[in-house]
């Protein structure tokens, strides 16, 4: 993923300055801010959901865009949401999506109407919408809000299997945890993004 000069404001509010941004295959970014730093605005940007002022996004191949706020339908259940979704992207089957949720062990809500999910199973929904149709380029929003200690064990784990298999993974949060596992880290800060070091927390 290639990113290159990337400015946009709302109104009068200029929230980024020219970002730059390289993301190659088989790497783990993150990019950490304070909140109201630009971050949503900019994964938005970058999964094409918003227009910039100004400035060029190029990725290869399939993306997944996982947001921060879970977009499900309360009356569909587990299932009926994979169902709707192997559809958009065309798959063949659920194959991979199963695997996700064995991993993100969730798979015995499959018949649960998402309205009566749990805040951490409704973002496990949400990631596994993401990843199902293996992306080559996953674009991640506090991909790990209200998972209990063992499943953000495991979202970190299928992070780094996914870099591993060839997938550009960017993971954006307001928290620096965990940066030992990343490749590379940004900070966002005054609209651009700032190279950090990777250092164990
Ligand atoms: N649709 C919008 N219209 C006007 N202003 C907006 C809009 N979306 C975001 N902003 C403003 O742009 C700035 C950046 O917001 P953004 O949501 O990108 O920050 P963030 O770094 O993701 O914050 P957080 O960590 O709180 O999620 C904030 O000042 C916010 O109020």
């Amino acid at each position: 993923m290639e990113v290159r000069d990337v400015h946009h404001a709302y109104r009068r509010r200029v929230v980024l300055r020219g970002v730059e941004l390289d993301l190659g295959a088989g790497m783990l970014g993150g990019i950490v801010g304070e909140n109201g730093a630009g971050k949503t605005t900019l994964l938005r940007i970058l999964a094409g959901e918003l227009r910039p002022d100004r400035g060029v996004v190029r990725h290869q191949g399939r993306f997944g865009y996982c947001p921060q706020t879970a977009v499900l339908n309360d009356a569909l259940t587990v299932r009926q949401h994979l169902e709707f979704f192997r559809v958009a992207f065309a798959l063949p089957d659920l194959r991979h999506a199963e695997e996700i949720m064995e991993i993100l062990r969730f798979s015995e809500y499959a018949d649960a109407r998402a309205g009566v999910l749990s805040g951490g199973t409704r973002q496990k929904l949400n990631l596994t919408l993401a990843l199902m149709h293996d992306p080559q380029v996953l674009l991640l929003d506090e991909p790990y809000q209200g998972f209990d200690w063992d499943t953000y064990q495991r979202f970190w784990d299928l992070a780094a299997h996914l870099r591993d298999a060839g997938r550009s993974v960017l993971v954006v949060s307001h928290l620096a945890y965990d940066t030992e596992r990343l490749d590379l880290l940004w900070r966002l800060d005054a609209g651009t993004l700032h190279a950090d070091a990777v250092t164990s927390a």
